[in-house]
């Protein structure tokens, strides 16, 4: 069974996972390396316990989830009928430790839309699993998400953008999937998704058509726009200049600390995804170049283009608002 067919409720008959049992990710099985083992923190009854307080506290039933990104969290604020639960207040939620990441849960309505925000996501360098950095994204697909935006600050590999553009990401690297971390490295859970799933369409195509239909109406939005291919470092540290120069060879435009996991995670429990990235710095690709990054600075660039972002988001929301009329969700 997928999670598109399970209700919060727990109604659904929890057909077992992998091993055999409903609680089998808590179970050695003796092929697993312990320390991979993601099962020892969200495992299926734990997410849905967190999506089931959160439903008994709003009467907010969200179609689309968004991550803001480090100073993007403007993006939670222009919701209306707004229901917020700081991360500390919800059971087996990390807490955000970075500045510019507020730390809360918003659920609200976008342009009328049901959505629900993280102001504020979870970073691998701030000594989380990737796992656990993914995990609100199923609590988003719990509470009935069927959409993900996730949006970030970036750094430019691609010399052609500038800081203050918009990069759409229409691919991603999976940098630290190639060295064997991923947010679903152990036992698969069914009730969530597939063990292996395709990634060829991660970034829904259809919303990229509806970005760029968006921004071609939006005064000036045209020209800051971008298409390109993201990829997620651990961090916390920037790249070398010969890290830059090789992100370049292997086709990404540009780099940042975060959202290939939690799209990954996403499009495990079968949802539809949007990101984009807010270009915050240029990386610094020879040695001859002062390097100029500085984290505060990365969060004022995305507060001097609120406005811009906010109705991109607005619009891709309309969007998505259109096509869940079109087709209610499963119970
Ligand atoms: O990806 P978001 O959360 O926007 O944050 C980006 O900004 C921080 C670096 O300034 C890193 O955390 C990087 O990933
Ligand atoms: N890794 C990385 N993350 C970022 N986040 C914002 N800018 C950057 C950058 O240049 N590199």
């Amino acid at each position: 069974m997928n999670v598109n067919e399970v209700s919060v409720n727990g109604s659904a008959n929890g057909v077992s996972c992998e091993s055999g049992t409903k609680s089998a990710g808590k179970r050695s099985n003796g092929l697993c390396n312990p320390v991979k083992d993601n099962s020892s923190y969200g495992s299926y009854e734990m997410v849905e316990e967190i999506a089931t307080y959160l439903l008994e506290r709003t009467r907010i039933r969200p179609r689309c989830g968004i991550i803001c990104g480090s100073g993007l969290g403007c993006l939670a604020d222009q919701l209306t009928d707004v229901d917020s639960f700081d991360y500390d207040a919800i059971p087996h939620f990390p807490v955000s430790t970075v500045a510019g990441h507020r730390g809360r849960l918003v659920f609200g309505r976008l342009g009328g839309v049901p959505v629900v925000c993280m102001q504020g996501r979870f970073h691998y360098y701030e000594g989380y699993s990737l796992a656990k950095c993914s995990m609100p994204v199923r609590v988003m697909r719990l509470v009935g998400c069927t959409h993900l935006i996730a949006t970030n600050a970036a750094g430019a590999i691609n010399s052609r953008f500038r800081v203050g553009d918009i990069m759409l990401i229409r691919d991603h690297v999976n940098l630290m999937g190639f060295a064997g971390n991923c947010p679903l490295l152990g036992p698969n859970d069914d009730r969530f998704g597939p063990r292996f799933l395709g990634m060829a369409k991660a970034y829904e195509p259809a919303l990229l058509a509806v970005a760029k239909g968006a921004a071609r109406q939006m005064p000036g939005m045209d020209d800051l726009l971008h298409e390109g291919v993201y990829c997620c470092v651990g961090g916390p540290n920037f790249e070398t200049v010969a890290e830059g120069r090789l992100m370049a060879l292997l086709g990404v435009d540009a780099i940042g600390m975060s959202t290939v996991h939690e799209i990954i995670t996403a499009r495990h429990c079968g949802m539809t995804c949007f990101a984009f990235s807010l270009i915050t710095n240029m990386c610094t690709m020879s040695y001859d170049e002062e390097e100029e990054h500085c984290h505060e600075t990365f969060v004022d660039v995305g507060r001097q283009l609120e406005g811009r972002i906010c109705e991109l988001v607005a619009r891709v929301v309309a969007s998505i608002g259109e096509s869940c009329s079109e087709t209610p969700l499963a119970k």
